[in-house]
């Protein structure tokens, strides 16, 4: 498995490999033990898996708070997505600051988030299906977000505002100035 560290330490893409032959392919997507060799030693509890019908859906900037903090490992097993990563650690010298990364089904690449940091991404293609592992159980009471269009955050996404695709809670998440980090 190829791992790449990105700008902000923690977040990383992962490269598993796949095994093509005339049947098609064959791929471990996820492997603790190759994980841990990259060292990355994460006990995942949870599989989530979404599709988006159309290009310019929205999901985020989310993150859980403690104690149900989750760190993801988020793949595309249909379409592509820009993912993006916001460091909400007070003591990070990145804090405020994200990275991005284009996740696709034909690229086969995965994003690990680490707790500290709020998440979402931009589908690039209709019916982009995202799975994904957290390591920690859905707490709804603990699902908080940031407006995945804050100037503050200086995210420019593909997509213009007009055209994206939003639940009514992510229209309605705070300014980045309005959040007291946990982390
Ligand atoms: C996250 C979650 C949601 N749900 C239920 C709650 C709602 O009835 C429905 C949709 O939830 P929500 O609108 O929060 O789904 P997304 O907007 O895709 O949220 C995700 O968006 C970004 C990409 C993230 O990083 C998080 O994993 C997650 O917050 O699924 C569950 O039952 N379990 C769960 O773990």
């Amino acid at each position: 498995m190829q791992v790449e560290e990105l700008a902000i330490s923690g977040v990383k893409i992962l490269r598993p490999k796949k095994h093509g032959d005339s049947r098609g392919f064959f791929s471990e997507v996820y492997n603790r033990h190759a994980l841990g060799d990259a060292g990355i030693d994460i006990d995942f509890v949870q599989d989530n898996h979404s599709l988006s019908s159309e290009r310019g859906v929205v999901r985020g900037l989310h993150y859980q708070t403690p104690p149900f903090a989750q760190d993801k490992l988020v793949r595309v097993i249909r379409g592509s997505i820009i993912d993006v990563a916001v460091d909400l650690r007070r003591s990070s010298t990145t804090y405020g600051k994200h990275v991005t990364a284009v996740l696709s089904a034909d690229e086969w690449n995965q994003i690990l988030v680490p707790v500290g940091f709020a998440h979402g991404f931009m589908t690039l293609e209709p019916n982009t299906e995202v799975i994904y592992k957290v390591s920690n159980y859905y707490a709804p009471e603990h699902d908080k977000g940031i407006s995945w269009n804050d100037p503050d955050l200086g995210i420019s996404w593909p997509i213009e505002e007009r055209h994206a695709v939003l639940s009514d809670k992510d229209r309605r998440q705070l300014q980045f100035s309005q959040i007291v980090s946990p982390f």
